[in-house]
């Protein structure tokens, strides 16, 4: 499904202008976002509150019915990736109720396409990306992700990014690090990046801020 779809799914997000006086105009309009905080400060506690909320509501969807929206998200990367042959794609290894690629990942191998993982070197600091196949050694990272032991960091061509939320404007929230955003911003050259999630994480509005950088597609199941 395009987020297009989405968003006419939703309802709320197709208001351009922020819902401060909707209720007024449509009885029994709500929704969970503060009217339109602008303090940075501000943005970032009520990031901190979305995160929580949208991270245990997608651990308390079925393992098998997540499994089943990580089939249609795979269907909805081959979609907009194409031929993955000779791409060098970063994906990641999935925790905390993150759609699980890793079937996917399989048949990208078999497809003649490689796979990178991105690796926390620093706090702070833009993530690198690390080569890695079946059988190659992964390690315990940050938060205890596996990644690669070892090798040089690479250039991945497509760039997959997990979404703990999204919006209209195809901006990311993701766990806090400001990883994404760092390492999209030191790259010599602007790979595909393409933010996966389930439709649950759709919000009307992270409340973009000047480092943000909206993913150039995002797929859903
Ligand atoms: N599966 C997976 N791997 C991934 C990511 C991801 O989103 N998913 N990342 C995508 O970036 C990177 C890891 N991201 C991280 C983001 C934040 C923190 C972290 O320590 N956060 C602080 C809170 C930050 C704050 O609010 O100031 C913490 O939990 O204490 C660690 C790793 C690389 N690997
Ligand atoms: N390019 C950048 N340069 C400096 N600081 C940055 C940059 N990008 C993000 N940050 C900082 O990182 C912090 C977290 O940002 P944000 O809330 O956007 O994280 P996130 O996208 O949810 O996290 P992640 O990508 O790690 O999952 C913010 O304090 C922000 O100022």
């Amino acid at each position: 499904m395009s987020d297009t779809d989405d968003e006419q799914e939703r309802g709320v997000a197709a208001y351009a202008s922020p819902p401060c006086f909707m209720h007024e105009l449509q009885p029994g309009f709500s929704t969970n976002a503060p009217s339109a905080p602008q303090a940075r400060a501000d943005v970032m506690r009520w990031r901190k509150a979305e995160r929580e909320r949208l991270i245990a509501a997608r651990l308390a969807i079925p393992a098998d019915e997540r499994a089943a929206m990580a089939r249609r998200i795979a269907d909805g990367l081959d979609k907009v990736i194409g031929n993955v042959s000779n791409q060098l794609i970063s994906l990641y290894w999935p925790f905390r109720g993150e759609p699980d690629l890793r079937p996917w990942m399989e048949t990208v191998f078999e497809r003649g396409g490689s796979i990178a993982l991105p690796v926390v070197i620093e706090k702070g600091q833009p993530l690198i990306f690390r080569a890695w196949r079946q059988g190659d050694k992964l390690e315990k990272g940050v938060w205890n992700i596996p990644v690669p032991a070892e090798g040089q960091p690479v250039q991945p061509t497509v760039v997959i990014a997990p979404l703990v939320g999204f919006d209209p404007g195809k901006y990311r929230l993701g766990y806090g690090g400001g990883f994404f955003d760092r390492t999209l911003a030191a790259m010599p050259a602007r790979p595909l990046v393409i933010g996966v999630g389930y439709r649950m994480a759709a919000i009307p509005t992270i409340y973009p801020q000047p480092h943000d950088i909206p993913m150039s597609a995002i797929v859903t199941d």
